[in-house]
């Protein structure tokens, strides 16, 4: 697959192609059979399989402060589309500027003479253009002008729920990860590379490895038995904690994972941890004795999941 950052780099999208529009955020069963359905028109057609995404998602510029929790970052999200057999993501830089196109401006320049689009799959509830006003209804019309085909997708549905990003946000914040998984096709996971933390774990006995969430904001927080992968073939079991810290006046949220049995320098590498069940939520503790035997708990508790012996 290959990934177009920004929609002024000329000659690198193909003109001619099956498309589909969207966040895709975790890439869940609902977007994953989206694309599935897209790439055998695509294979039907003889034509590559665009997607294009936002970044920023739209909320995250127009309201910040109520932008939900990513479940995938944009390196994540690459991965997974890369897994669906998408040829092409086209990353479409989300400024003020893109977000004041009409809808119009946004079919006749983007999707017909910058894409020259044949297909093109999106869901009846997908809105664009300035102020919301592009509809599928637009779609369809403009696809009848300009000679390209647009279908709603079916929706795909899990016990009667839609399967929907909004959806596996609230299954992690219900702490019901299992759930979150089956909506997702794949369990969920925090990716990111290994900062130096201010060591003092290391002086208590437990030396983590610091995820930093950046301006992200985690769909999860708490302490959660884990595997981390990214570190050599196998999955290599832990404990994390995803929150601030509060007993150390920690601010910034963060995830820290401490690995079980194994003592390597993490520091630099990129790893993603996936999170297999919440053991308790983060607390503050009176002294950092407490904090330690609380943790040395919260290890056995991991161990016992695993199915792992206890330290010596
Ligand atoms: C399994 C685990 C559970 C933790 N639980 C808490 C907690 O409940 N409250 C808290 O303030 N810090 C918690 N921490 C974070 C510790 O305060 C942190 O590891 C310590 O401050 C070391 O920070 P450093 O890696 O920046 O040196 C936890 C860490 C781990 C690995
Ligand atoms: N369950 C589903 N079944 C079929 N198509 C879906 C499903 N969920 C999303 N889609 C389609 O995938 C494309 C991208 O979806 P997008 O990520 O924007 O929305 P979403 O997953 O519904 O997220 P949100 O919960 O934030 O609305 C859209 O065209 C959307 O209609």
């Amino acid at each position: 697959m290959k990934l177009i950052r920004g929609i002024h780099n000329p000659g690198q999208a193909p003109h001619g192609c099956v498309l589909t529009i969207g966040n895709f955020d975790g890439v869940h069963r609902g977007h994953q059979a989206l694309l599935q359905r897209l790439c055998a028109e695509g294979r039907e057609r003889g034509l590559p399989v665009v997607v294009m995404i936002f970044e920023p998602q739209p909320l995250e510029l127009f309201a910040s402060d109520k932008a939900p929790a990513r479940l995938t970052r944009l390196r994540d999200k690459v991965r997974y589309l890369a897994e669906s057999g998408v040829d092409y993501l086209l990353c479409v830089r989300f400024d003020r500027r893109f977000a004041a196109l009409t809808a119009q401006e946004f079919i006749s320049e983007l999707l017909v003479k910058r894409l020259g689009v044949q297909y093109l799959a999106v869901g009846d509830d997908f809105r664009f253009g300035a102020g919301r006003e592009g509809d599928f209804l637009l779609l369809q019309k403009a696809g009848a002008e300009f000679g390209f085909d647009v279908t709603s997708t079916q929706t795909f549905c899990e016990g009667g729920l839609r399967i929907s990003s909004t959806a596996v946000r609230r299954a992690l914040a219900e702490d019901d990860l299992e759930l979150a998984q089956t909506l997702l096709g794949h369990p969920f996971s925090i990716s990111g590379r290994v900062v130096h933390g201010d060591e003092l774990g290391r002086t208590i006995g437990f030396p983590t490895a610091n995820l930093p969430l950046r301006r992200q904001v985690s769909p999860v927080k708490g302490v959660y038995a884990v595997e981390v992968a990214g570190l050599g073939d196998k999955l290599l079991p832990g404990v994390a904690n995803i929150g601030t810290r509060p007993t150390v006046a920690g601010v910034r949220q963060q995830l820290e994972v401490h690995l079980l049995d194994v003592v390597m320098d993490l520091y630099g590498r990129h790893i993603d941890v996936i999170l297999r069940k919440k053991i308790r939520n983060e607390q503050r503790f009176a002294s950092l004795d407490e904090l330690k035997a609380q943790i040395a708990r919260d290890e056995l508790t991991a161990r016992e999941l695993f199915g792992l012996s206890n330290p010596a």
